[in-house]
């Protein structure tokens, strides 16, 4: 079964959906390739005027990291990984075009890092957001963190992650990380009509912005803060409480 749907609209979108419901639309290197292929497209590909990324079903958008293939992780193999989908997401933050998160349901961990690195966060209403990886013993490992102090205030982007619990769409709308609460009685409708706006415009033009907008983030001193949270995970990793995190995690599954 293929891991992810990637579709090409007649307007320019490409919708990248994660397709693991069974695993609450958890990322693993298949993903991560996928993921990775479909960006580069994007990036390539001057049909394509905005990137749309969500998951499958109506429980959950992505429940970050597959647990199951990287708990037995070790340190090196760890650090590996989380820098993979680290490059993965910096190349997603500075696409040259316009993305969305079109958050479907629960956001947990990795998947809430992988709406940050897009530049719109549209969640269906009641959805959870949680940066919980500090209850599992490790920090985000993907440059969440990095890019979440980007895009919020400082004040309100250190409390999601000190707090590290689940967080309503609708409180997320008021920190400013998500940008419209839909309904989600026809989500991708919903979300049509919020890019139909940005998508009257041409690909040279959009592109254009992106590139102004992300001038930013396209130096080393951002790509050294970005990469050294991710070398601080890594640290983590391995550490008795995220093992035990993990532990309890199976045991209730
Ligand atoms: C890799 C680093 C990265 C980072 O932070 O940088 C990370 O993302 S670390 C991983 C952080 N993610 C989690 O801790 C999420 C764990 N999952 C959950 O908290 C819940 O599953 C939730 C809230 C997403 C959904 O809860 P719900 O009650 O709706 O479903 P279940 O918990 O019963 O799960 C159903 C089914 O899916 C499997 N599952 C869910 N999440 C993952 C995951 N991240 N990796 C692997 N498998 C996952 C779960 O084990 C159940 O499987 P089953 O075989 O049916 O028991």
């Amino acid at each position: 079964m293929e891991v992810a749907i990637v579709e090409h609209d007649s307007d320019g979108v490409v919708w990248f959906t994660i397709h693991r419901p069974e695993k609450r639309n958890a990322i693993d290197f298949e993903v991560m390739d996928k993921l990775e292929e479909t960006i580069a497209m994007a990036e390539k590909n001057d049909n394509v005027k905005m990137l749309v990324i969500t998951g499958t079903g109506d429980e959950a958008f992505c429940s970050g990291g597959d647990l199951s293939n990287f708990q037995h992780l070790q340190a090196e193999a760890a650090k590996q990984m989380l820098e993979k989908m680290g490059k993965i997401l910096y190349s997603l933050l500075t696409l040259p075009k316009p993305t969305v998160a079109l958050i479907n349901g629960t956001a947990i961990g990795g998947g809430c890092e992988l709406a940050t690195a897009c530049d719109f966060r549209y969640a269906k209403g009641g959805s959870k957001i949680g940066f919980v990886q500090g209850k599992l013993g490790i920090t985000t490992g993907w440059g969440g963190a990095t890019m979440l102090l980007e895009k919020l205030p400082y004040t309100q982007a250190l409390d999601i992650l000190l707090r590290a619990e689940r967080i309503s769409a609708e409180k997320m709308r008021e920190y400013g990380w998500v940008h419209a609460v839909l309904p989600g009685d026809n989500l991708r409708e919903e979300c049509r009509n919020l890019l139909a706006p940005y998508l009257s415009q041409s690909v040279s033009v959009l592109r254009a912005y992106k590139v102004a907008a992300t001038e930013k983030w396209k130096n080393s001193e951002f790509q050294t803060r970005f990469f050294a949270e991710i070398a601080r995970c890594a640290k983590l990793w391995g550490s008795e409480e995220h093992k035990r995190a993990i532990e309890s995690f199976f045991k209730k599954s």
